[in-house]
């Protein structure tokens, strides 16, 4: 195989708890994280030269070892011993720095392409051993879906009845949060409002998609509202116009909401951007993986057929 093509896809967090603190100062999550339709295109060539070379559509975004996509590239060239050089090029659609793992996915997606390009012939578990030398979301990034993450997100359980299908809105306010202060400025021992991650398992088993709205949960949202409280304005709109629930994604700044019905998720995307002036605000859908799809919920990494489309 000379070249690949991927999709890297974004995740949203459906609920986001903190329960404690690790001694590196890491903060312990319990949070469900969900793929979206959502991806960066990712095209991959064989180059005889020993280089890594990286193209994106974003002027801005750096494309030496500062891109994750590069550092993914790079890591298994070293760990395996890889003579050849890459050619990545990103197709950027992932708003950048936005709470939706958009960095995280395309290394998960590069380390996938190297794997085939080379035919390394590493497993899931394998991958995602690699993925985690490189950031605390990637694991998930390879594995994707419905998952249960604790740890600082490496700790994976594949949850027995996935999200529902449904659809999306994600309306991103033009302002950079980081990830790092937020975490930094949260006080952690004094939240009072906490998630309930076993209900909102139980909402997802019985396909109920209004009570996973009224569920959604996300300790961060302290911090960062406080910090850009048009965020809740955002929140507020999108339920006006229809949605099940809405809740911040990850650290930040991005809103997403749950909606039922594909016709009023357009529309409340069309006119929450209009309206909040936003250069990112679109609809898309929630996406499952072929083992949700299949209905297995397997958590023997090792038997998971890798699937990346
Ligand atoms: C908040 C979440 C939720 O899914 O997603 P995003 O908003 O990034 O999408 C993640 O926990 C984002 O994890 P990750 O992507 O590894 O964060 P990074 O930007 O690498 O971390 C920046 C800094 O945040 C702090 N940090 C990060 C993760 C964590 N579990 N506890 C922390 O205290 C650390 O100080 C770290 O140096
Ligand atoms: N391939 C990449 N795509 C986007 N951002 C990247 C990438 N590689 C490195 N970064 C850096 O990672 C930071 C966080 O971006 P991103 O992963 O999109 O955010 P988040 O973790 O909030 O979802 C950005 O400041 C960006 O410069």
């Amino acid at each position: 195989m000379r070249e690949i093509r991927l999709k890297a896809r974004a995740k949203i967090n459906l609920t986001l708890d903190v329960t404690g603190k690790r001694e590196d100062g890491y903060h312990l999550l319990e949070t469900i994280m969900q793929t979206v339709a959502l991806y960066d295109g990712i095209y991959m060539k064989k180059l005889e030269k020993p280089v890594i070379k990286l193209k994106t559509n974003l002027p801005w975004l750096p494309t030496d070892a500062r891109n994750l996509a590069w550092k993914a590239a790079n890591l298994m060239r070293e760990t395996f011993g890889i003579k050849e050089g890459v050619f990545i090029e990103i197709d950027k659609r992932i708003p950048v720095a936005a709470g939706l793992a958009g960095g995280s996915t395309d290394c998960a997606a590069v380390l996938v392409g190297m794997n085939r390009l080379f035919g390394l012939g590493l497993s899931e578990a394998q991958l995602e051993e690699v993925a985690g030398r490189l950031g605390s979301d990637i694991p998930y990034c390879i594995r994707r879906g419905t998952v249960l993450c604790e740890g600082v997100g490496e700790v994976m359980t594949n949850v027995a009845h996935p999200c529902p299908d449904c659809y999306v809105v994600l309306a991103k306010l033009p302002v950079s949060v980081s990830t790092a202060s937020v975490y930094k400025q949260l006080r952690w021992q004094e939240i009072e409002q906490h998630p309930d991650t076993k209900a909102m398992l139980k909402a997802m088993e019985e396909k109920d998609v209004a009570k996973m709205g009224k569920l959604l949960s996300n300790v961060l949202e302290t911090v960062t509202i406080e910090l850009h409280p048009r965020i809740a304005k955002i929140k507020a709109r999108l339920m006006e116009l229809g949605a099940e629930g809405a809740l911040m994604s990850g650290s930040g700044p991005t809103v997403f909401a749950l909606f039922t019905d594909r016709a009023k998720a357009r529309k409340a995307a069309a006119l929450v951007k209009r309206e909040f002036a936003l250069k990112d605000c679109l609809a898309t859908r929630t996406y499952r993986v072929r083992r949700e799809l299949r209905g297995e919920h397997n958590n023997d990494r090792n038997k998971i057929q890798h699937q990346y489309k």
